[in-house]
């Protein structure tokens, strides 16, 4: 070591000048040095007694890595009406995608149906529109939902869109218990970052842990949250930030599970999380890593868990829309192969790579088979999933993964110090952290000190829109308020008050409302009936002003 020490120190003297140039910094703004060798380790052993699928998970959950099973390729998709979208799904399964993700529109992420006054113009417009169990029924027509892993995409109402999701099962005669899939169901993140809530934080994360609670004995292969980092880093967060805030988030749906009397061990083996993989390659190579260990240790040595499965994080991954650019779109390919094998480097059970057109509209069919193509060929011409962790063992890799762990570990102590997950939103001390980023962010592409290339470097004077676009009209609008239309004439009107009074009734007091929802569901309640009904118990959110 010494002599490594030595010859290190006379390489900076003659290659490391600090002149401006030479100096660089991750996406993060943390300066990073021009050389790592053994001596960046001398503190930790890095991996070195580590092999992928045993504790503490650092280099994969699963000892075969991608030779056991490719990560799920699953682009997440919605559009129009739900008619619409089971044609794209079908398009997407018949080019060889192996999962599904539901993309919904702005007014059912708000838990609003498409005819709601407040739905006028967005209906079908950034996903599909799914206003009640028959539009769900329609999304998945001719998909046998026992043979498909599907992810819905959804918050603030999310046990609402999952109970629907239940009954369309039913109707095929698929029992709950057959199910596979994700509900996003991350509110915390919602107050955070994405802004897409309906209830005040304390009964929306009830409804939550409600969820946990009969998922475990009902929906045994679903998961029943996606802990999401991705919408916290769209926001502007550094990497850093959004492994801490997630993680935190993480840690505060176990403690709540743990508070109603359920054993951490029956709910967490089905949490799962989504990262956003943004532009810094090892830098985000190495926050998968850390994430993986750090939920190891604080599931076995805080939560106590006992479940080898409680304490292996698994993960979805997007590369990161905001790094597409409107300019030269076609360069988005490039930012998004990149992006893609970040992931995989970093050993993401599922992946969505970004169409090159998503920074100007919904994907088309031709794009999306683009991104689809990215993550085929990363999957069978590169070679890159026949090793498991191929970067462990990297000075630079594992000197990073322990630095971000740092990095988390000590905003860990800062959330603790301000009151927890809850009081630090309620007092807006995440949201001023991320908006402080995203400002020194773009600062930085304004200052030019970080180059967007085809944005303030490489600029061309070619038109913007050099790429086909897709654009949603007003049909789907129409054709969801007619159905609606029908709906309410046909149904049970009685059944549905019957069940919309039993859902306040089990809401104001302690009982799981779940089987509740469930039977509004099925009677074909309308989301925003049952949205309503349990506003009228909950109230609404009004997110606190800061500034
Ligand atoms: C757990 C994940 C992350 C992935 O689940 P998947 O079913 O796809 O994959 P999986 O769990 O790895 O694999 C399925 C089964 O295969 C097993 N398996 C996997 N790899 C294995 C191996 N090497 N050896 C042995 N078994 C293996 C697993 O244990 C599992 O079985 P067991 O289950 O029996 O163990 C899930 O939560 C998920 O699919 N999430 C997707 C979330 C998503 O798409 N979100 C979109 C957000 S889009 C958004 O928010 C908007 C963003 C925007 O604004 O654009």
């Amino acid at each position: 070591m010494e002599s490594l020490r030595q010859e290190v120190a006379q390489w900076r003297g003659q290659y490391d000048t600090g002149r401006k140039r030479d100096i660089a910094f991750t996406n993060s703004a943390t300066e990073v040095p021009p050389l790592y060798t053994a001596l960046d380790l001398e503190d930790s052993a890095g991996t070195a007694f580590e092999t992928p699928g045993a504790w503490p998970f650092t280099r994969g959950i699963h000892p075969t890595g991608y030779r056991g099973k490719l990560w799920t390729m699953r682009q997440f998709a919605g559009f129009g009406t739900a008619r619409e979208t089971n044609q794209r799904y079908k398009f997407l399964l018949s080019q060889g995608q192996t999962g599904l993700s539901v993309a919904f529109d702005f007014p059912t992420l708000m838990g609003y149906d498409s005819d709601h006054v407040r739905s006028e113009g967005e209906v079908g417009k950034c996903g599909v529109a799914i206003s009640s169990l028959a539009d769900m029924e329609a999304l998945f027509e001719g998909i046998p939902l026992d043979k498909v892993s599907t992810s819905m995409t959804i918050n603030g109402p999310a046990i609402i869109l999952l109970c629907f999701y239940i009954a369309a099962a039913e109707k095929q005669g698929v029992d709950s218990s057959k199910l596979q899939g994700t509900v996003q169901n991350d509110i915390l993140k919602e107050y955070m970052a994405q802004h897409a809530w309906c209830f005040p934080i304390e009964p929306a994360l009830r409804l939550i842990v409600d969820g946990f609670e009969w998922c475990a004995s009902n929906t045994p292969n679903w998961n029943t949250i996606s802990i999401s980092g991705y919408h916290i880093r769209e926001a502007g967060s550094t990497a850093a930030q959004e492994l801490a805030f997630t993680l935190a988030d993480g840690f505060t749906y176990v403690e709540r599970g743990i508070a109603r009397g359920l054993d951490v061990d029956e709910f967490a083996p089905r949490l799962s999380f989504f990262w956003d993989i943004h532009n810094d390659f090892f830098e985000e190579i190495a926050k998968l890593r850390a994430a993986r260990r750090i939920w190891a240790r604080h599931l076995k040595e805080r939560y106590g868990a006992k479940n080898p499965r409680s304490w292996m994080m698994r993960f979805h991954s997007q590369t990161a829309g905001v790094t597409l650019t409107a300019q030269q779109p076609m360069n988005n390919v490039v930012r998004v192969a990149y992006q893609g094998l970040a992931a995989v480097l970093g050993g993401t059970q599922s992946l969505h790579t970004n169409s090159m057109d998503e920074t100007l509209s919904l994907p088309t069919e031709g794009a999306v088979q683009v991104a689809l193509r990215s993550q085929q060929i990363l999957a069978y011409e590169t070679g890159v999933p026949n090793v498991m962790d191929p970067l462990g063992g990297s000075y630079y890799v594992e000197a990073l993964t322990d630095q971000l762990e740092r990095e988390a570990e000590g905003l860990f102590e800062q959330i603790e110090g301000i009151g927890g997950v809850v009081k630090g939103l309620e007092e807006g001390w995440f949201q001023k952290r991320i908006a402080e980023s995203a400002a020194r962010q773009q600062w930085e592409i304004e200052q030019r000190r970080k180059i967007v290339v085809g944005v303030n470097e490489f600029v061309t004077d070619e038109p913007e829109l050099t790429i086909p676009i897709l654009r949603i009209g007003q049909e789907a609008e129409r054709e969801q308020r007619e159905q609606l239309a029908a709906l309410r004439a046909s149904r049970d009107n009685e059944a549905c008050a019957r069940n919309l009074e039993a859902l306040r009734a089990a809401a104001r007091g302690t009982e799981n409302v779940v089987p509740r929802i469930l039977d509004c569901a099925r009677s074909y309640c309308t989301l925003f009936e049952i949205r309503a009904a349990l506003e009228d118990v909950f109230g609404a959110y009004r997110e606190p002003v800061f500034f």
